[in-house]
């Protein structure tokens, strides 16, 4: 197990509070996803704590957080779901909650409840999300084909939603998020319920996507897909970001300089998880 120093010390120099905070106009292009002190409250409870985050454009960003962190709350305000309490989001330079239509022209999201038509089959509902976004109709009809195929819902394109699988439901929705090659993709959970073959498939095509510019903000619980894909990532606990870097700075900033921290051991420590002894005294 890796050492580390004390927790707040994890943000790295380029965390946000000092970069998007100091930038005006146009400057702000130069990221991709920025949030300002962003705060959303639900009564007493603080889901989201003064949240500065920045993403550069073409960024694999992973956003880690223990059950409950405020993970899925900060990507509803990021793609205008879930208004937030106070502060701002801005996504490729266009602020979410002033400019909603042209902010959500940019974006493609996978949230964390899949909202989808239920009496439409998968292939209806890609061909529709395609043209929800304007997407030429050649186009259209080549790229559903295209994802249907590389996502093996092929066989089940004409079966009604309703009737998917969780894993089917999950990539019928990732198909219909990025057909319109959208600038910054949002992704909550996108590998739950995927089996292994679809899940290096969706994996290929994320990695893709990213060197082709798009910028990629998810969330996830598995910490070999986010250490495999991820140029960055944060860890959000309690509401509040705590560690924020590439993997090999947040490694850095382990005690000891041990290299060789995983990103579980990272993670752990990060939101002050200690070895405890977890063993159920009525098993004994
Ligand atoms: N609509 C709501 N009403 C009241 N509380 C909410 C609501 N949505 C979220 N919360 C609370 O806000 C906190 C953050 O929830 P959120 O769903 O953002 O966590 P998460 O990090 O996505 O968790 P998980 O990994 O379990 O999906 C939790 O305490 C949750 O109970």
């Amino acid at each position: 197990m890796a050492t580390f120093p004390e927790q707040n010390s994890f943000s790295s120099a380029r965390s946000v509070e000092q970069a998007p905070s100091g930038l005006t106009g146009s400057q702000e292009v130069a990221y991709a996803i920025v949030t300002h002190n962003l705060v959303r409250t639900f009564g007493q409870k603080v889901a989201v704590q003064n949240l500065n985050l920045a993403v550069r454009p073409g960024e694999f960003f992973g956003f880690l957080g223990p059950n409950g962190a405020g993970k899925s709350t900060t990507i509803k305000m990021m793609v205008g779901l879930l208004r937030p309490t106070s502060g701002s989001v801005q996504v490729g330079g266009v602020d979410v909650w002033k400019d909603s239509q042209q902010a959500r022209a940019l974006m493609g999201v996978l949230p964390e409840h899949l909202n989808l038509y239920e009496r439409l089959s998968g292939r209806e509902f890609i061909t529709f999300a395609g043209h929800m976004y304007g997407v030429a109709d050649s186009d259209v009809h080549k790229r559903t084909e295209e994802l249907l195929q590389v996502l093996d819902l092929r066989n089940d394109a004409d079966k009604l939603i309703v009737d998917y699988s969780v894993g089917m439901r999950k990539k019928v929705a990732l198909a219909a998020a990025i057909l319109h090659r959208p600038q910054v993709l949002f992704l909550d959970e996108p590998f739950e319920g995927i089996d292994p073959v679809s899940s290096r498939v969706v994996r290929d095509i994320l990695h893709d996507l990213t060197r082709r510019g798009t910028t990629i903000f998810f969330s996830s619980h598995i910490m070999e897909v986010v250490e495999r894909l991820c140029t960055r990532v944060g860890i959000i606990n309690q509401g509040m970001l705590v560690a924020e870097g590439t993997l090999q700075e947040l490694r850095e900033r382990a005690q000891g300089e041990d290299k060789d921290a995983t990103l579980e051991e990272i993670f752990l420590h990060a939101i002050g998880v200690q070895n405890e002894n977890h063993n159920l005294s009525w098993l004994e």
